[in-house]
């Protein structure tokens, strides 16, 4: 492995839209969305709008058509693979649901390429109903970060935390995404951890107002085509770094063992 970890944002960064959107606009249900919209949090207006699309006879099957026409630039996909290919290790932190990540993933050939996926449960119920719920139930309490930024369902830093924590040795993060949601993260990466915000996008944004507060270097990146160039300049130039500090360590190494060799000075006569 290059003891590299890359987290990607789903929605506008692995996807080129919002997949929710997507979903509601292509089957004809934007009107009802909005006017829910004001009235319930957001994964309470999914789930409800589920529930509706369902009442009107659309099947899973349905959805599944839709998610499979979602829109995805042609060099996210070979972006992926490379990275994947470099030894990189790849996860996906996302405000979207299990239910159309997976779906668009499987479709693009590319879930087994993840080794974890946090997202809000998205699964088909007994009835042929799609259900969404929130990643963090914060009608029980909330997930802890005070920043404004975070939904309530899910702080990608509290996640980040996690991720960093669980991870062995060490190892270095790549973090790629759009939102107000994946400034939190970006805030939690360190001084050898890249962050690759979309440019003219929210996080962006955040990140130049005050690019003090990041540790991390920034790479922007704004399509799918930069995304795979930039990401892979970058792996590749962490993987040759760390290549010659192995080089290093091993003729350091070298002189130790063969200085260990030497014979050892004969007895100073009395
Ligand atoms: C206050 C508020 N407004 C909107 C939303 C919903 N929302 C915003 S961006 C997005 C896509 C995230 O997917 P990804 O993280 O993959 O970019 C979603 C579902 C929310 N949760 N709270
Ligand atoms: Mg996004």
């Amino acid at each position: 492995m290059a003891g590299i970890v890359v987290v990607f944002d789903f929605d506008k960064t692995i996807i080129n839209c919002d997949s929710d959107n997507w979903v509601i606009d292509e089957l004809g249900f934007t009107d009802l969305f909005n006017q829910l919209l004001p009235t319930m949090p957001w994964n309470s207006v999914m789930d409800m709008m589920m529930k509706e699309i369902h009442a009107h006879g659309k099947t899973i099957a349905d959805i599944v058509e839709v998610l499979k026409r979602t829109p995805v630039h042609p060099r996210i996909v070979p972006a992926v693979k490379s990275a994947h290919a470099l030894g990189c290790e790849l996860r996906i932190v996302s405000d979207a649901n299990m239910f159309f990540i997976e779906t668009i993933l499987e479709h693009l050939g590319l879930k087994e390429y993840f080794c974890e996926i946090t997202s809000n449960p998205g699964f088909v119920n007994e009835q042929g109903r799609l259900r969404i719920f929130p990643y963090h139930d914060f009608t029980k309490s909330s997930h802890g970060c005070g920043l404004k930024l975070c939904p309530p369902n899910m702080c990608k830093g509290v996640i980040m935390e996690r991720i960093q924590a669980s991870l062995e040795g060490k190892k270095k993060m790549i973090y790629l995404g759009d939102g107000n949601g994946d400034y939190c993260p970006t805030l939690r990466l360190g001084k050898s951890d890249y962050m690759m915000p979309r440019k003219n996008f929210p996080v962006w944004d955040l990140i130049c107002r005050n690019p003090m507060l990041i540790e991390a270097e920034i790479h922007e990146w704004s399509d799918g085509e930069d995304l795979e160039r930039v990401l892979l300049q970058l792996i590749n130039n962490m993987i040759s770094v760390d290549a010659q500090f192995i080089s290093v360590d091993c003729k350091l190494q070298t002189f130790s063992a063969s200085n260990h060799s030497l014979p050892k000075p004969l007895p100073v006569p009395q």
